[in-house]
Formats: C-alpha cells, structure tokens, sequence
C-alpha cells in the first residue's frame, strides 16, 4: 500500500506526523463522466478514480488531462478527467510543484464527478412582442460549451483561484446556515475593470468550476445572465414590473435546495448610470425604479443559501454605491502584463499550429544549443518577448483577434510560414495601436 492510500483509508487524515521536510499536497481531480445513471454509481466511480489515482507514480504536469489509459479499465465512459495539484495551505495550484510530482506527497485525493450539458441555454423574455425583450439568458453549467474556458482566461497568478476560493467559501458559509448577525457574508462579487479583459468569461467560468467542484452537493446548477438594458421598457411604469417578473423565475430556480444558481449581472453600470442621470434631471423615473427593484431583488434572492451573484462593470466611477457596498470582494481585472500577453498569444500560435495554419519553425530539427533548446526554440521564445512587449495596453480580447488579423494580412493561401506570421502580427499591432491612440479606445 503506497502513501497515498493509506491517507485516503477514509478516516481521516493528519499531515502532523508525516516529516516536517516533506511538503504535501491536494490532488484535485475534475471528472465529467458520460453514463447517464451515473447518480446511482457516483460513490462507486470517486472510489474508483481515487485508487487508480493513488497507484500512479508520478504526475508530469502541474495542471493536466489525464490520459484515460493510464487509469486502468473503467467500467464507465469518460468524456474527459483533468487534475490539478494544489500546494496544502496554498491557492497557487502548481506554483511550487516540482515535476514529475511524485504521488507520495499527495495527502488528499478529492474527486468531482459530474455530467456535461450539451443544453442550448434558454432566453427569458420579458415581453412577447418586443423583439429586444431578453432579460436573461439561463445557462445549464457545467455546460460542454465551456470545457476550456477557465484554462484559456490568463490573468496573473492566483487572482482565479482566489476568486473561486472566496466564492466557494462563501457558498460553503450559507449552506452550514452562518448566522448573518454573527457573520457577514453577502455572496456578491464585483469584477471591475476595462472592456476586453474577460470578466464576463471569468464569472463563466467560475460558474462553470463552482458546478464541478459543488457537483457532490448540488444535483444541478445554472448559470442566469441578466441583461441590464433590457429591463428599461417603453412603457416607463412598467420597468419596476418586469424587474419582479424576471427575479420570479430565478426564485422558481433557487426555491429547489439542491439546486446550486449564480446570477450574473453584467455591465451593471448602464442601470448606475441611467439612475444618475434621472437624479440630474431630477426625474425620479423609471431608472430609479428599475435600480431599486433590482436591489431590492438582489436582497431578497441573495437569502437563499444556495445563490451566488457576480456583477461585472467597466466604469469603477459610475457604479452605483449601493451594488459596490454589497460586494464583498471586489476584483479588479485589468488589461494583461507581458508574461500573460506572452502566454496567450502563444496559445494561440499553439493552436494554428496544431491545426496546421501555420508551420511551426520551432520544432524544427535544427542544431540544438547547449542548453538542449534548438535555435527554432530560441527564435519563437525571444520574438515571442519581443512582440510582447509591443502589446503592452492591449485588452485580452484584441490580443486573441490579432492572430487572426496577422493571417489576414499576411495574404497566406497555404500554411504561413512562422517567420512571416510575426512579422504580420507585429505589423498589425503597430496599427491597433495607432487607431486605439485615434479613437481614444478600443476598437478592434
Ligand atoms: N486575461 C485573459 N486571458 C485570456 N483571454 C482573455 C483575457 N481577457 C480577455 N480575454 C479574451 O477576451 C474575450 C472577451 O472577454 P469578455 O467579454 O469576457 O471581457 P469583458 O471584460 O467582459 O468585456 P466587456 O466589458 O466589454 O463586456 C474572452 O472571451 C477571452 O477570449
């Protein structure tokens, strides 16, 4: 029996007797499973995966898919299982992991099963007739759709994990029934910061990570988008209405108990902004109306221990007070740095050239340097650094156009040569650089 499985006999474990030099710790296993009775057999495949998990040697990579095979015969069909290794005591996953990691450090084995939706997500619509009349949009998560969307949002170390940490504390607090007088956890996290960085794909794919990881203790989750500018109908009274009329249907979500509901509000600035400028033309109208009923709303859906609340915003100066006082983490997201320009832009290089789009001079068999890295290698690292730097000011969404745009340019009918490739992209961002100094934004 390894060291793993003895820690993981099910009674229990304390780090306190093992060496004090050996650093441990937490195996996080995601497993999306397809068998469609696999409520029944869910105890069944977590034992499963934890003992051919503990029988592994040795990990390679610090966040990874884990090839089936490596598993054993399952008796279940896999869609996909991906891990990732967590220092104990730490948010940084894989930060201070050393590979191949030896298993013999793990002390625990936590194992989330669950099952993807392949559910189209369903629109709310306020008003039959009205064409504009979506106020929401209800994502069943975990959904197919957003498999890779928490891998492929960069930001710097540990801000994702923080954020899914607070909020799968803050959930854990409401689900033990934490009384409110005592503690003060509103369950409202405010992502602030300039168009393009991701917030909305980041409170995606929290949504997403929070269904996995709650997958054991809620049978379903959703994921309800509310469109802000949709709830300021034509008819001006009607507004504080049709506020009400959409929070009913996500009481109808929450008042299940094993149903786990997150509800985002994006650009919550637009509703600030148009109650701001009503107070201006002292108009106390409908804006007003629709902010209170919303807030009110808010308060009220935010008492259910199973619902979260993200509100994104682009305008930190135009927030209405009152949804930044009921935030309790408030996160700004800004536009990336060089070494996250560097990591997205080349996983998006990653991806042409696997798709063959482009031809990769980087793996090339030319002679290899003394450090073992070939002269291709080396090429793509520093121009790589070197495009970079000229990136800096750029949103994380015009960094993931601007490959395309190089192909574009580039005028390429067959497979692009990489040297070619970086010399369109870095014309290319000479000139998104000159329009957002024109237009005094972002544009592309
Ligand atoms: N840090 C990042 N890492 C990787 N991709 C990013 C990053 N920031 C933005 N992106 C890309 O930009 C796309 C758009 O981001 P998103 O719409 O979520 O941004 P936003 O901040 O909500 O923008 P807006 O405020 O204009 O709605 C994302 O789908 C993602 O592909």
């Amino acid at each position: 029996m390894n060291f793993v499985s003895q820690l993981n006999d099910g009674n229990g474990r304390d780090v306190n007797h093992y060496p004090k030099h050996l650093k441990l710790y937490n195996l996080i296993v995601e497993c999306a499973v397809k068998d469609l009775n696999f409520e029944e057999r869910k105890q069944q495949i977590i034992q499963h995966l934890k003992s051919s998990i503990s029988s592994l040697e040795s990990i390679t990579r610090a966040e990874f898919y884990l090839d089936p095979k490596i598993l054993g015969s399952l008796d279940f069909e896999l869609d996909y299982i991906q891990c990732f290794v967590a220092p104990l005591k730490s948010l940084k996953l894989g930060s201070e992991v050393e590979f191949p990691f030896n298993t013999s450090c793990i002390s625990d084995i936590k194992v989330h099963v669950f099952k993807l939706s392949n559910d189209e997500p369903a629109e709310e619509c306020l008003d039959d007739e009205e064409e504009d009349s979506v106020a929401a949009t209800v994502w069943t998560v975990p959904s197919r759709e957003w498999i890779y969307l928490w891998d492929s949002l960069i930001y710097d170390e540990g801000i994702k994990e923080k954020l899914l940490h607070y909020a799968y504390v803050s959930m854990m607090l409401a689900d033990k029934r934490i009384k409110k007088d005592i503690l003060c956890v509103n369950k409202v996290i405010l992502l602030y910061g300039p168009t393009g960085s991701g917030k909305t794909s980041l409170c995606k794919a929290l949504a997403q990570k929070l269904a996995i990881r709650f997958s054991n203790r809620f049978s379903s989750a959703n994921l309800v988008e509310i469109n802000s500018h949709s709830l300021f109908s034509k008819y001006f009274s009607e507004s504080g209405k049709l506020v009400q009329k959409m929070f009913n249907s996500i009481y109808e979500l929450a008042e299940n108990p094993n149903s786990l509901v997150m509800v985002l509000i994006d650009e919550v600035e637009s509703l600030a902004l148009a109650r701001k400028s009503a107070a201006n033309r002292s108009e106390p109208g409908d804006s007003i109306r629709v902010v209170n009923a919303m807030l009110t709303q808010l308060d009220r859906i935010k008492k259910f221990p199973n619902v979260l609340i993200f509100v994104t915003s682009n305008m930190t100066s135009s927030i209405d007070l009152a949804f930044v006082d009921r935030a309790d983490i408030k996160q700004y997201i800004g536009n990336p740095k060089c070494g996250v320009i560097e990591s997205i832009l080349e996983s998006c290089i990653k991806e042409l050239i696997q798709k063959g789009v482009l031809s990769s001079d980087r793996a090339q068999g030319e002679s290899r340097l003394r450090n073992g890295t070939s002269k291709g290698e080396l090429y793509f690292n520093d121009t790589l650094k070197e495009i970079a730097v000229k990136c800096e000011g750029l949103s994380g969404r015009c960094l993931r156009k601007l490959p395309v745009l190089a192909l574009v340019d580039g005028c390429y009918d067959e497979v692009m040569p990489l040297s070619e490739f970086f010399f369109s992209l870095s014309s290319v961002i000479d000139k998104q650089h000159k329009v957002q100094a024109e237009l005094g934004q972002e544009f592309l």
